[in-house]
Order: structure tokens, then C-alpha cells, then sequence
């Protein structure tokens, strides 16, 4: 049995690699005890109990860069998360530390580095974040999912693994009757399913707004994921419609069915997100957030954009072409199938077996 604690958060594409890497070490050895330990407020703090682990929040926050006037109690926040996680560690008694990136990352592992704790690193996008590389200088391993992460951590640490990725998500193509039930869809009908990341994705769900009754009147059929600030908008649009071909949910916890169920995906390009559509071999047109750090999302999707894997629609354009653009490839039999086989070739279906073996690594000092 060993115990580990997992850190970090603050969106999905954190907050799911953790929780895959914490599957894999249970299904090595189920006696792993596992501890995750989040920020309060945040989203980790309700989908990571879901998943069935337990989590403690850290009362840390992120930098305000609009108002810094916002940031005046930063420091005591700092310090007060840094003696909870001292006394967190102290308890636990941890073998290894994993930091997957966001804001309760930093004080946990700085913590865990102070008391001889050993670290590692799972960084999702081709872009490393300010906690990442902050913490990395001290850390075992660094595990990472795009080429040329040596601009940013030292190179003899960073081991190419792949974005992990749960394992429900995995194996979806068994799993298309049981998709249409629970979307209450037509297992007819091609299937287009829409997903803004974690959150929502504002220009996405315009568009898509919009856009509903052409998908519609094109034999299409919609799942559709809002997030929290667009699902009254959408729900209101649905009814209106009287349609029943339309799934709407500002939040998809079954996305292993959500997959299992399209035929298309239209999504923001968030590096698991990109790396899901990859194992679920789905044709895909991508819509990156422009604001996200250093465009990293562009970058995510130009990855496969370049080896002819997926369609891009800039942010910019999005609400004029994006519908067209997936009644397009909807119609397009073989450019669908051509995008399909792309796009699995760039999957990374052993991930997580990797990261925990890693973690293993590091635990028995090899
Ligand atoms: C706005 C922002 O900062 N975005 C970043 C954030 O994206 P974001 O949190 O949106 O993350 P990703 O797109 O990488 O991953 C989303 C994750 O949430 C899951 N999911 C999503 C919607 C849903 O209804 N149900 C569900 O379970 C997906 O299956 C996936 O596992 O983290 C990513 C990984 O560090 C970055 O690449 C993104 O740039």
C-alpha cells in the first residue's frame, strides 16, 4: 500500500488527468490510498468527490491581473495554505507528491519538497503553466504530452507520456446503444455533439445558438454542452424549437457516452479535450480560445490541424462559419472517415499506465 497525494485544479483539463492517474494507481494495487488536494471554491472541489476520492481545499487563489488591488491578501493566503498543507503531509504521510497544475499545486508540492517528500509533474499542454514551472526545478519527473517541453523544465526529468486520460473515455465504441438511451436521441440520426471544455465556450455556444435549427433541418441531431452562464439561453432556444433532437446540459458527466454517441465533435481545442477526441477517433472541428496562455490552444490544435486530423474555425469567425462548416463535413462521408483515421493515430491510450508507473518509479527509488 502506498499513499499519494494528487494537487492541483481549477478546470476540467486539470482536474481530469488527476483523476485518471489516481484510477490507474488503484487499479495497480487498490490498498493505494490516494489524497487530492484542491482549492476552495473551485471546480475540483465538487467533480473530484464525484469521481469517488477524497479532496481537502487549499484557501489559495491565482494572481488577479486585472485588479491589483485583488491581490493584497494573496500573501497570507500563501501562508495559510502552506501550514495546512504542512500539517496535511504531516498527517498523511505521503511516499510521492503529483502536481497536475493550477493553483493548489504550488503550495502542496513547495510543501512536500520542504519535508523531503518527493514530486512529480503532469503537465497537459505544449505550453507549460507558472505553477509548473515553478515547482519543477525541484521535482523527480515531469511527465508531458507535446515535444520541445525542454524550453521550459530540465531536460534529463521530462519523460513523453501523453495526456492520461480516463478510462471509461477509452473504450466508447461499444457503448453507442447505451449513448442514445441515456441521451434519449435517435440512434438513426448522425449525432453532433458540442463541448466548450470544462467550462462552456462562449463564441461556440453563439454560434450553435444561432445555428440550431439549420443543424436540425439538416438531419442532424445535437448533444450540447453549455456550461453554467449559457444554459438557461440554451434550454430557452431548445424549447422554443419543440425539438426532441436536441440534448442540452450545461455539464456532461458521462462524456465516455457523450463520445460513444457522435458521429462529430465541434469543441475548444483544451489540451484533454484534444487528447480525448484522439482516443475517441472522432472527426472533429476545433475552435480554440484565442485568450488562452501564449494561444496554447491554437498550438494544441494546429498539432493536428497539420497532419490533416482535424478542421480549425478561428474564435473570430466562428459565429459566421461554423455551422456551415459542420453541415459540411456532416455531408462529407470520406472526409469524415479520412479525419477519423488521422486523428487515432495521434492517440495515447497507455498515458496513464505510464504516469503511474512513474509514480511507482519514483516511490521504490529507482
Ligand atoms: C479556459 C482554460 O483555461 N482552458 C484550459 C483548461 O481547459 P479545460 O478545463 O476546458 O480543459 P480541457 O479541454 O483540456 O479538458 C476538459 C475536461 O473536462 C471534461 N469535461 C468537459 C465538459 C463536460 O461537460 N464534461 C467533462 O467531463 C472533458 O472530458 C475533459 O476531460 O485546461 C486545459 C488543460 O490544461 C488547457 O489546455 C485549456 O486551455
Amino acid at each position: 500500500m502506498k499513499k499519494i497525494i494528487i494537487s492541483g485544479g481549477g478546470t476540467g483539463g486539470h482536474i481530469y488527468p488527476a483523476v485518471a492517474i489516481a484510477n490507474e494507481l488503484k487499479a495497480i494495487d487498490s490498498t493505494n490510498e490516494i489524497l487530492f488536494v484542491g482549492a476552495e471554491g473551485k471546480m475540483e472541489m465538487e467533480k473530484v468527490p464525484k469521481a469517488g476520492y477524497k479532496i481537502i481545499g487549499l484557501p489559495i487563489a491565482g494572481i488577479n491581473r486585472s485588479n491589483m488591488l485583488a491581490n493584497l491578501g494573496l500573501p497570507i493566503k500563501l501562508i495559510k495554505s502552506l501550514w495546512k498543507t504542512y500539517r496535511v503531509i504531516k498527517d498523511f504521510k505521503p511516499d510521492v507528491a503529483i502536481g497536475v497544475g493550477g493553483y493548489a499545486s504550488g503550495p502542496t508540492l513547495i510543501m512536500a519538497n520542504f519535508l523531503g517528500v518527493p514530486t512529480l509533474i503532469q503537465e497537459q499542454n505544449s505550453f507549460a503553466g507558472v505553477t509548473n514551472k515553478f515547482v519543477a526545478k525541484k521535482a523527480q519527473k515531469i511527465c508531458v504530452a507535446y515535444p520541445n517541453m525542454e524550453q521550459f523544465f530540465p531536460k534529463e526529468k521530462i519523460v513523453m507520456t501523453g495526456n492520461p486520460v480516463r478510462k471509461d473515455i477509452l473504450e466508447t465504441a461499444s457503448k453507442r446503444e447505451q449513448a442514445f438511451k441515456h441521451f434519449g436521441l435517435d440512434p438513426e440520426r448522425k449525432t453532433l455533439l458540442v463541448i466548450g471544455g470544462s467550462q462552456g465556450a462562449r463564441t461556440i455556444n453563439e454560434a450553435i445558438f444561432a445555428g440550431l435549427n439549420d443543424l436540425i433541418s439538416n438531419d442532424l441531431q445535437v448533444i450540447w454542452q453549455t456550461g453554467k452562464l449559457f444554459i438557461d439561453k440554451a434550454k430557452q432556444a431548445v424549447e422554443s424549437l419543440q425539438t426532441q433532437r436536441v440534448f442540452v446540459s450545461d455539464f456532461i458527466y458521462e462524456m465516455d457516452l457523450a463520445y460513444a454517441a457522435a458521429d462529430l465533435v465541434v469543441s475548444r481545442a483544451g489540451a484533454l479535450s484534444v487528447s480525448e477526441l484522439c482516443l475517441a477517433e472522432k472527426p472533429s472541428i476545433l475552435v480554440p480560445l484565442p485568450t488562452a496562455a501564449e494561444d496554447h490552444q491554437t498550438q494544441n490544435a494546429m498539432s493536428l490541424v497539420n497532419v490533416k486530423a482535424a478542421w480549425l474555425v478561428k474564435d473570430a469567425e466562428a459565429r459566421d462559419i461554423l455551422v456551415d462548416d459542420v453541415i459540411k463535413l456532416a455531408d462529407n462521408k470520406a472526409e469524415m472517415q479520412q479525419l477519423s483515421q488521422n486523428i487515432k493515430t495521434l492517440a495515447k491510450p497507455n498515458a496513464g499506465k505510464e504516469i503511474a508507473s512513474e509514480v511507482l518509479k519514483i516511490i521504490n527509488g529507482q
